[in-house]
């Protein structure tokens, strides 16, 4: 059950709303420039039937990087472990989540894991289906069963802003076909990739993603196993070292659990067999991760003890 210090989120939410003024919102895809810098929502979604929100709880906001582990975990269901892992790495890297420079230097050249753009890309690659619209189709359908919410989709105004600017992207897609990672047409995987990163949400549809990661994809509440224990587990420790980008560490220090961050300003976080969180604040730290809602959750882990390590 939630616990009743909780309801101490509005107090919490006046404690953080001042950070939101020391970050940027996002405007390297110029769709994502008109969120409004001052917003800050919390939702926490627990097993036993209560969920709590506060603030901009329904403000609508795109998964961006927090739909990486949601397609790691369909492409780990599409073709198991073992390819997936031999196209992409599991280590931790120090660089900014859109860098390059890793794909040139380390030996083998693949993507050192799935959260930072280029792994992402290759994982999106293996989604199974005979076209876009197909696996598209099934990237919504998967979200959609985990925040038990059916009207979810994605934004096509922000999946077009950033197939028309994602030239870093691209960039890395043909230097992982060159190098045998990817097969695919380097186009029709950026349309797939950012309609995946276009997906709406808003932080009740997030804190519901979070409970089912946090109870290793069993659903509390329609009892559906959504997805296997184990694949709940990869994405689960994904998060922890490298779910806030080069910023993980300290993160694991500060906060201390699975969580995974979006340059739309999303934060989704898991409370170990408990509860699932998701948090909005779209003023950006120089490291693209929400400044209000990193402190947010740093306060309420601390009060709550939640802390894994
Ligand atoms: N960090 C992010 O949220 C990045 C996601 C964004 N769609 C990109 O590829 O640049």
């Amino acid at each position: 059950m939630i616990n009743l210090q909780m309801n101490n989120l509005p107090t919490l939410l006046e404690q953080v709303q001042a950070y939101t003024s020391s970050g940027k919102v996002a405007t390297y895809i110029p769709a994502l420039a008109t969120a409004n810098p001052n917003d800050i929502g919390i939702a926490i979604y627990d097993k036993e039937h209560h969920c709590i929100s506060a603030g901009n709880a329904e403000v609508s906001f795109t998964l961006q990087s927090i739909s990486k582990v949601i397609t790691l975990a369909l492409a780990l269901m599409d073709r198991g472990q073992d390819y997936v892992f031999s196209k992409v790495g599991m280590e931790p890297t120090g660089d900014p989540f859109n860098s390059i420079i890793k794909l040139e230097t380390s030996n083998p050249s693949k993507p050192l894991n799935p959260m930072i753009n280029a792994g992402a890309l290759a994982v999106t690659s293996m989604i199974i289906g005979e076209s876009n619209e197909e696996k598209i189709a099934r990237i919504l359908r998967f979200v959609r069963t985990m925040c038990a919410n059916p009207s979810i989709h994605y934004s096509t105004e922000v999946a077009i802003s950033e197939l028309e600017t994602a030239h870093l992207n691209r960039a890395l897609c043909y230097y992982m076909k060159q190098n045998g990672i990817i097969d695919s047409d380097v186009e029709e995987l950026m349309d797939l990739y950012t309609k995946q990163c276009a997906i709406q949400v808003h932080c009740i549809d997030l804190a519901r993603i979070g409970l089912i990661f946090s109870m290793d994809g069993f659903d509390p509440y329609t009892k559906e196993q959504i997805m296997p224990p184990n694949i709940a587990k990869i994405c689960k420790t994904f998060m922890v070292t490298c779910g806030m980008y080069n910023a993980s560490g300290e993160f694991a220090i500060r906060v201390g659990i699975p969580a995974k961050s979006g340059v739309a300003g999303g934060i989704l976080a898991c409370v170990k067999d408990h509860a699932g969180i998701g948090i909005y604040g779209p003023a950006l730290d120089d490291k693209g991760n929400s400044v209000a809602g990193l402190k947010l959750l740093e306060l309420l882990a601390a009060q709550e003890n939640w802390s894994v390590f």
